[in-house]
């Protein structure tokens, strides 16, 4: 069954007064940043979004997060059209993002205290988070005492407090070590494998989008549209060393394939069109 419908998706951007980037060797001051996306994602999916810079993996994101209105088409949510954040789709930014005056645990229960929920149940549901994340005894900590994938950890563990059905995430790990990136990976299918909800992970890294995904979207140089959906029949639960294998390498050479072309393309792009020259 089909969690989210991603149907005829087009984004344009008025830019301020005095801005304009050049299109096609045309001056414009109005940017279409996605033309036509259509995608079906399935209940309990685990998609991952790969492309060029500015092919519009964000917007994309924040449009079926509710957080940005398309210009034209629409976004459902089983079955009904999104128009704002609704409040079974958690999301993740790469930027940790959390309260600073708030400690690990009074982070992870906000957005059940925002719901009212009383205060035992969501200590509860926090706590076991942290010791998901194997964050147990760092409860009291701020954000500024935990290391940056610490922090990370919480986040997702506060987007996950909602119980969400979407969880939306924008290069979560992008500001990681490659090491943490790459623990974080592993505890993020960890979880996912227990809770099943519906991910729509942004990133840059091939190894990454293959890693985690279900299937990899592969989006065209701007405007964004979707190039290619690439199913991962990789076995799971999957380990660490499964990068290493057979199956992940032809993986990690078709998505590249696909993407190649888009890359060298946006690059031309941005050659020629400096973004907001003034
Ligand atoms: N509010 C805005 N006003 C004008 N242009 C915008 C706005 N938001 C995004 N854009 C433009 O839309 C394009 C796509 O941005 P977006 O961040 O979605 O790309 P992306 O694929 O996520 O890129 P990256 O991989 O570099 O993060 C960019 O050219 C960006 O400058």
């Amino acid at each position: 069954m089909d969690r989210i419908v991603v149907n005829d998706i087009k984004k344009t951007f008025q830019l301020k007064p005095g801005q304009f980037v050049t299109v096609d060797g045309e001056a414009t001051d109005r940017v279409t940043v996605l033309d036509g996306v259509y995608l079906a994602i399935r209940k309990g999916e685990f998609i991952t979004l790969v492309g060029p810079s500015g092919s519009g993996k964000s917007v994309l994101l924040d449009i079926i997060g509710g957080l940005t209105q398309a210009t034209s088409g629409g976004v459902q949510l089983d079955g009904r059209r999104i128009s704002k954040p609704d409040p079974k789709t958690g999301y993740v930014f790469q930027q940790y993002a959390l309260f600073p005056w708030r400690t690990a645990l009074a982070n992870i229960e906000y957005a059940q205290e925002v719901r009212g929920v009383a205060k035992s149940e969501r200590t509860a549901t926090a706590r076991h988070l942290l010791s998901l994340f194997g964050l147990a005894g760092f409860e009291d900590r701020f954000p500024n005492q935990l290391s940056g994938g610490m922090q990370q950890r919480v986040a997702i563990a506060r987007a996950l407090a909602s119980n969400p059905e979407v969880l939306l995430m924008d290069e979560p790990f992008a500001a990681l070590d490659q090491q943490t990136r790459e623990l974080l990976q592993g505890e993020l299918l960890r979880i996912w494998g227990e809770i099943k909800t519906t991910v729509i992970f942004v990133t840059h890294s091939i190894d990454e989008a293959i890693f985690l995904a279900d299937r990899v979207v592969v989006m065209t140089a701007r405007p964004g549209t979707v190039k290619e959906i690439i199913d991962i029949d990789l076995p799971r639960p999957r380990e660490g060393d499964i990068r290493a294998s057979d199956a992940f390498n032809n993986h990690r050479a078709r998505v590249w394939d696909v993407l190649r072309d888009e890359v060298n393309k946006a690059q031309k792009d941005w050659t020629l069109s400096p973004a907001f020259s003034h």
